[in-house]
């Protein structure tokens, strides 16, 4: 009697704060508010238009019934490298996660077995003026911020090698998975640069600031043990086709995320959402995010369902 009381004043509790948070998630969507505006010298449309001047390649995006997608950086003639229209194709392919409601996963890989060399050097010789170069560094910057952003739990599957961009575009999932034989090598300084689609500062998160310095300047071939070793890897995948029972790359990938995507979307993307404010943002604000997440899924369907099974965690 005292559950059945609670539950129905929970629910009415938890529908009504759930209404206020995803209106206000919607609108925010809605919006799609970029990291740069006017006020930085940057225009979004005007930057989408010059960088679809230099074509070449796809992102391609798989919604799967899972909960899980699949991201594919498709340019296997130039190692999976960057052209301008693959970077607005991210940037739209990040838009249609966002308001992706049934999504809880995503795997981020590139075709034909290697991840992505970057930026495509054809295009970064042809751009190379300082403010257009600044332009397509705070467009990839947003794209990639928002890449992290989405309400997924996101890995990045790397096969073969991932280079400069390719690297960065590593930092900006929630974990990394290296398959034998593969590379991650922030190679920017080889070529006279510093990471500029925010991988610098992702990667000092991911494995402090001794370790991004040795990364960086150094640039070190980062292989699956020292990945594991530095904090940059979080998984090792077992050679395609040496255990059959493993299955391919993007298998394992999907095998390893599901203990992480198992479970109701609203208390996974909670979870993922918790998490980024931890990351992110200074306590206080952290702790106010945590409150207004903690009362969407309090008293919900999953919470109610929980409850009424008595569950035990043994
Ligand atoms: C802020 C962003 C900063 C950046 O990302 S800058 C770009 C950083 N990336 C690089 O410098 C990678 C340069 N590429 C390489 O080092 C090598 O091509 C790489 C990836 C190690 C592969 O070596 P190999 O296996 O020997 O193969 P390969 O060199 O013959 O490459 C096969 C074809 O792919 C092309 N390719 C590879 N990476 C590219 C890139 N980033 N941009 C444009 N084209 C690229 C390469 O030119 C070659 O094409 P082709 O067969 O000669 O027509």
């Amino acid at each position: 009697m005292v559950l059945c009381a609670l539950n129905r004043q929970l629910l009415r509790r938890s529908s009504s704060s759930c209404c206020v948070f995803m209106a206000r998630l919607q609108t925010s969507s809605r919006r799609r508010r970029c990291l740069y505006s006017s006020t930085h010298g940057f225009n979004q449309e005007e930057t989408r238009q010059k960088l679809r001047a230099f074509p070449g390649g796809s992102v391609d995006l798989l919604k799967q019934d899972s909960g899980v997608a699949v991201l594919t950086i498709n340019n296997p003639a130039r190692m999976n490298a960057f052209s301008g229209s693959m970077m607005v194709d991210l940037e739209e392919k990040v838009s249609q996660l966002e308001s992706w409601t049934e999504g809880k996963g995503l795997v981020v890989r590139g075709a034909a077995e290697t991840f992505c060399s970057g930026s495509d050097l054809n295009a970064v010789r042809a751009i190379s003026s300082p403010q257009d170069g600044m332009k397509m560094c705070m467009f990839m910057q947003d794209a990639l911020t928002r890449l992290l952003r989405l309400p997924l739990v996101s890995v990045a599957l790397v096969e073969g090698r991932a280079l400069g961009g390719g690297a960065e575009l590593t930092t900006a999932c929630d974990f990394r998975l290296m398959a034998p034989g593969s590379v991650i090598q922030f190679v920017h300084k080889h070529i006279g640069l510093v990471p500029g689609w925010g991988g610098a500062a992702r990667l000092v998160r991911i494995v402090g600031s001794q370790n991004a310095l040795k990364l960086l300047g150094g640039a070190v071939k980062v292989d699956p043990e020292r990945g594991l070793d530095v904090g940059l890897a979080d998984g090792v995948l077992e050679a395609d086709g040496d255990a059959p029972s493993a299955g391919t790359h993007l298998q394992q990938a999907e095998d390893w995320l599901r203990r992480y995507t198992e479970g109701p979307v609203p208390v996974i993307q909670a979870v993922k959402k918790v998490v980024l404010a931890g990351r992110e943002l200074p306590l206080l604000e952290a702790l106010q995010t945590e409150k207004e997440v903690f009362g969407t899924v309090w008293g919900a369907p999953a919470n109610l369902r929980a409850l009424a099974s008595k569950s035990k965690h043994k």
